[in-house]
């Protein structure tokens, strides 16, 4: 049986019960289970903080599980990144009272507070950098500053609000871009794991991408398709009227409408868009 960990608080929690349903696993619905069988695919959930995670994994206790990359680089073990999964996207990054520090350099002597000493500690010796201290808190970095504890800090920042309402800016390069991740012993290999990683690419993809139908001129479909490459190569099907073709390709979210548009002025009509909802590429 595969056993998974999952994040059971906080900001990774919700987003990654929801990719493993869509993926086809049960996940448990409001309630506090610690752990839950999905005896149908054969896997065990267990519900863990998501700083664990990466320690359950790393000993081998757990197969694979869900937590952010900067948990996993902070927590120094035996084990990595299989899959990123898209979601809880942040920026992990040195801030200070606005206007004091200019670089990385000037952290040397001074007292850095971070919930990731780990992570902290070793970027700052890779950038042969030597804090004074390195004050391990547990969350509010942002206050330890004015409270006298820390000169700067070290944390994560996604809108950048918590550290604008405590007068703090950023400063040096960002020291990580972190996202959700699936991660997983080194080394340790399972086909019940590889259908996992196959179920949530396909989860992926289907979030990724859309269906686009259309009916085109034949002799355009050389420049339609230079349009709607797909991920192989689209489908191009004859249609009663010889004189065209229908086309259908996967083309990026992101893109729809400008492709449409592109498509639309190169003569192609009855363009069509569908969501996917699931996928095997
Ligand atoms: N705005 C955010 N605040 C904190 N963590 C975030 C945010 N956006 C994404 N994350 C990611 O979530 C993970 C931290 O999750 P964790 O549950 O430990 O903390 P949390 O979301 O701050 O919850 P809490 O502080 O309530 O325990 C990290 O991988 C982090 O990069
Ligand atoms: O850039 P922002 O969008 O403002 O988000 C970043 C903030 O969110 C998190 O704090 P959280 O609310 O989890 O509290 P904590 O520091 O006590 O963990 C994180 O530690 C930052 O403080
Ligand atoms: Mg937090």
């Amino acid at each position: 049986m595969l056993r998974v960990a999952v994040p059971n608080k906080g900001s990774l929690s919700e987003a990654a019960s929801s990719m493993l349903s869509e993926a086809g696993y049960r996940q448990r619905r409001e309630g506090r289970e610690l752990v839950m069988l999905d005896p149908e695919n054969d896997v065990e959930f267990f519900f863990l903080r998501p700083r664990d995670i990466a320690v359950y994994v790393g000993q081998g206790t757990l197969d694979v599980g869900i937590t952010g990359r900067d948990l996993l680089i902070d927590a120094e073990v035996e084990a990595e990144e299989l899959l990123p999964l898209g979601f809880a996207a942040s920026t992990f990054r040195f801030a200070g009272p606005a206007g004091e520090f200019a670089s990385v350099d000037q952290l040397e002597g001074r007292r850095v507070a971070t919930s990731y000493d780990g992570l902290v500690r070793t970027y700052l010796a890779d950038q042969g950098v030597k804090p004074a201290r390195i004050v391990r808190l547990d969350g509010a970095v942002e206050s330890s500053v004015r409270l006298g504890v820390a000169d700067a800090i070290a944390d994560v920042v996604e809108t950048g609000n918590t550290l604008k309402a405590a007068g703090m800016e950023v400063f040096g390069d960002p020291i990580l871009q972190s996202e959700a991740v699936l991660i997983g012993r080194k080394g340790h290999v399972m086909p019940a794991i590889e259908v996992l990683i196959r179920r949530l690419t396909g989860v992926l993809v289907a979030r990724k991408y859309v269906l686009m139908d259309y009916d085109v001129r034949k002799e355009l479909v050389e420049q339609a398709s230079a349009l709607t490459p797909g991920l192989e190569s689209p489908t191009v099907s004859p249609l009663r009227d010889s004189e065209w073709v229908a086309v259908r390709s996967m083309v990026p979210k992101r893109e729809t409408n400008r492709v449409m548009d592109e498509l639309y002025d190169l003569g192609a009509r009855a363009i069509l868009v569908s969501s996917i909802h699931a996928c095997r590429i």
